[in-house]
């Protein structure tokens, strides 16, 4: 698909159209009046989630065309080129493979003729074992005392993955340990994160796949001279320092000793290798089990993904949906609204996985686009955001598809007066929201409950605004696999369908080579010496004058 216009040509896309017409002020309240039982209808299940998707700006005849669009697309032979190890990701010649991260032993997935999976399985008993010799209190620090404190230093893909799931799993892990997550370069970050840490009693993990990111090797750097200062022989470092890379030499040069260093492979990318051994410090905290539970459920929705219809397949599903609101309704935004506090990180995690896979405009025959690709993604954890930004979902002028998510039980069964608990306080906001965001109140209930007339426009609720509820029976590590491969394997569909590469990241580079540039230009005392414009000169002189 090398010609910018072949997606918009495309027959179903063609026909999205021409419905989309026809469609776009069709109201939910009538959706649902002509089809009384659309709620029962217009759901699936998998994994053990279960997504209600009725109240969506859909008709059976939308939802045939989006699927359309993705046969038209080849979405299901990219899906299978992608877990068959093909080179998918062109742009860096590489296969796409977190799906064998998480295959059983004895699965076979082939790269360049190799079977992976006993390399994943290696790795993955390495790391039980560290895991567990930690966790016992048996791995010790250069002073002979256990280890207290984890400390797991990266940045994006390789922070943003550990961090969500240690806060979204937190019931499981073991209570002795405390877990800190250092990203920042900002060296506020390592320094409110240690200093109430005794380093005698700290593993730093460096995790990096790279191990040349400028955040992460400062800190690490940082985090070896706090160490260093504390214990005073350079011998401390084998005894507190692990590293996870794909980078065995310069993790060697760092001065870890590579038997303590955990490795993965080319064809996990950053964001999608929180189940790789970049989810050391994970399993430190839940154990091995529980990080076995939480890839068995990443499998099963590989697998409700590899196998189910494009009717029933809920990655496809959501997939689609996007796109839908995205490039007809023309929508910029998609919000992430999870009803469980474990679940805080979540649409922070989500961001770096749908915006640094998505965000290209880019097709992979080296066409610009003619449509929008990736959305904007954000949110916060309900109740919270309802007393936030949610007037603007409610009443403002933008069209923000929002995703709920929540669970039939808690894990912290709390009581409220009444006979209920504080899980069906939170439960009532998501049904009551997605609710209230569909149906709306008209003009006329507003002035039937008497209000004055002159104020009553101020509280019309105009409604027909999308959501999708994704539930399940409870937030375990199981189901957070799943959770997780659900959105990793919507962004693929999305990808597939807008013929761009959600695998590689070239956005970010120029950032970082022009930071490279700069840095030695604070540290010198002239003019800036690189040609930058006036303003970035300007910038940088105000900086050095007033740091002195
Ligand atoms: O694990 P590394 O190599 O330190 O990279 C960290 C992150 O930097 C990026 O390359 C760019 O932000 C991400 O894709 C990646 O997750």
């Amino acid at each position: 698909m090398s010609n910018p216009a072949a997606l918009t040509h495309l027959p179903a896309w063609q026909a999205l159209t021409a419905h989309f017409s026809a469609m776009q002020h069709t109201h939910l309240r009538d959706l649902f009046a002509a089809d009384p039982r659309r709620g029962e209808r217009l759901n699936a299940e998998g994994a053990g989630l279960y997504l209600d998707y009725s109240k969506h700006r859909v008709t059976d005849e939308t939802l045939g065309l989006l699927l359309n669009l993705a046969r038209e697309t080849g979405v299901e032979a990219k899906r299978d080129a992608m877990l068959a190890g093909e080179k998918i990701n062109v742009t860096e010649g590489r296969a796409v493979l977190h799906t064998a991260l998480r295959a059983p032993r004895g699965a076979a997935v082939m790269v360049d003729g190799r079977n992976v999976v006993p390399d994943v399985h290696e790795v993955l008993a390495r790391m039980a074992t560290f895991a567990d010799s930690v966790r016992a209190g048996q791995w010790l620090g250069f002073t002979g005392k256990p280890i207290r404190n984890i400390v797991n230093i990266g940045i994006g893909g390789s922070d943003l993955g550990p961090v969500m799931a240690y806060e979204a799993l937190k019931h499981y892990a073991q209570r002795n340990l405390t877990l800190r997550f250092v990203s920042n370069v900002d060296g506020t970050d390592l320094a409110e994160k240690v200093r109430d840490l005794n380093p005698e009693e700290t593993l730093v993990i460096v995790s990096s796949k790279t191990f040349t990111t400028q955040e992460t090797m400062a800190n690490a750097g940082s985090a070896r001279a706090w160490l260093l200062a504390a214990l005073g022989d350079e011998a401390a470092v084998a005894r507190h320092f692990v590293a996870v890379s794909t980078n065995a030499d310069a993790v060697g040069k760092f001065g870890i000793d590579t038997a303590n260093m955990f490795g993965f492979w080319d064809w996990v990318g950053g964001r999608y290798s929180m189940d790789s051994a970049i989810g050391l410090s994970l399993m430190l905290a839940i154990g091995p089990d529980g990080f076995r539970e939480l890839l068995a459920g990443f499998h099963e929705m590989d697998e409700h993904f590899r196998t189910a219809p494009l009717e029933a397949n809920l990655p496809v599903l959501m997939g689609v949906l996007g796109v839908w609101y995205n490039n007809f309704f023309g929508s910029e935004t998609v919000a992430i609204l999870p009803y469980d506090q474990y679940l805080s990180h979540f649409s922070a995690y989500l961001q770096q996985l749908d915006m640094e896979s998505n965000g290209k405009h880019v097709t992979l025959g080296g066409s610009v686009t003619d449509y929008q690709t990736g959305p904007v993604i954000w949110g916060q954890p309900g109740t919270n955001g309802q007393h936030a930004f949610y007037q603007l979902i409610h009443q403002g002028t933008k069209l923000i598809p929002c995703d709920f998510i929540g669970f039939a039980r808690t894990l912290n069964p709390m009581p409220v007066p009444g006979g209920l608990t504080h899980h069906d306080l939170l439960m009532a906001n998501v049904f009551a929201q997605t609710e209230a965001l569909a149906f709306g109140k008209t003009l006329d209930a507003v002035l039937a409950e008497g209000i004055d007339p002159a104020l009553a426009p101020h509280r019309v609720f105009d409604g027909n605004r999308p959501t999708s509820t994704l539930l399940a029976d409870q937030l375990t590590p199981r189901i957070l696999g799943a959770l997780i491969a659900l959105y990793e394997h919507k962004v693929f569909v999305q990808g597939a369908i807008w013929d761009i590469n959600p695998f590689d990241q070239w956005g970010v580079e120029l950032g970082k080579v022009l930071a490279g540039k700069i840095v030695p230009e604070l540290g010198s005392e002239g003019e800036p010496q690189l040609a930058h414009d006036s303003s970035t000169n300007a910038l940088i002189r105000w900086y050095r004058e007033k740091r002195a």
